[in-house]
């Protein structure tokens, strides 16, 4: 199956961002990858669930969402009511990922977790039987624009093994970093799913099923 292109409205013009989700649809995104950060987690502020609900109206395609938020599980029914698709959550933003997990589930959403670059892949056994993503994370988060962290391509590999034990369908996001540099290693490591923002948002809306196109091609 080709990889999937989830671009992260992060890197997108926040002044026009109705248009901006439209272009990145039209242009051929399989997934739209929105980065929820609170100031405390992380160290920037992004949206919440009003401009998820609004941006919501423009694109069919699913709402990838990615909650850099703690504590968390008090946010995801407004993100699951907002019209997230797939709620994606890191194992440090509360103390029972399980629970957490389950109440995703219980909304009738995709659930993902998030693994931060220093965050043991061990965390993930637990669930492997309740998830339907794993992201890595390839740059500590917070940010667009960072440069990819090489130690990550280890860990995707790992992941990899792991899904392919579990038998389960698990997409393998990477999220950070990936660009026509990096993006050849990332699938060759086992991604099925790739973020990207700054690599997608660039050049003006003209440009980014060019963009989409790269990474799918593999730089
Ligand atoms: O979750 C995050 C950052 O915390 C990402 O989704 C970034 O938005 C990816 O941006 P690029 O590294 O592709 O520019
Ligand atoms: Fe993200």
């Amino acid at each position: 199956m080709p990889v999937m292109i989830a671009p992260s409205i992060l890197s997108a013009d926040f002044s026009r961002l109705g248009d901006e989700v439209r272009a990145i649809d039209e242009a051929g995104a399989d997934m739209i990858h929105v980065d929820v950060m609170d100031g405390h987690f992380v160290p920037n502020m992004t949206i919440g669930p009003l401009v998820v609900k609004s941006i919501r109206k423009v694109s069919a395609k699913p709402f990838d969402v990615h909650l850099m938020i703690e504590p968390v599980d008090l946010f995801i029914p407004l993100f699951a009511e907002a019209g997230a698709d797939i709620i994606t959550i890191h194992p440090e933003a509360g103390p029972h990922l399980h629970r957490s997990l389950q109440l995703i589930k219980s909304l009738g959403k995709k659930c993902g977790v998030a693994l931060n670059p220093a965050t043991p892949l061990s965390l993930l056994e637990p669930v492997m039987g309740d998830i339907d993503l794993v992201l890595i994370m390839s740059v500590n988060p917070g940010f667009g624009g960072q440069k990819f962290i090489p130690s990550q391509l280890d860990r995707i590999a790992g992941v990899a093994s792991m899904i392919k034990a579990s038998g389960r369908d698990i997409v393998l996001e990477v999220d950070g970093g990936v660009n026509a540099e990096t993006v050849k290693s990332v699938v060759e490591a086992g991604a099925t799913s790739l973020v990207a923002g700054s690599a997608v948002f660039t050049g003006d809306a003209a440009d980014y099923a060019a963009n989409i196109d790269m990474l799918r091609r593999g730089g």
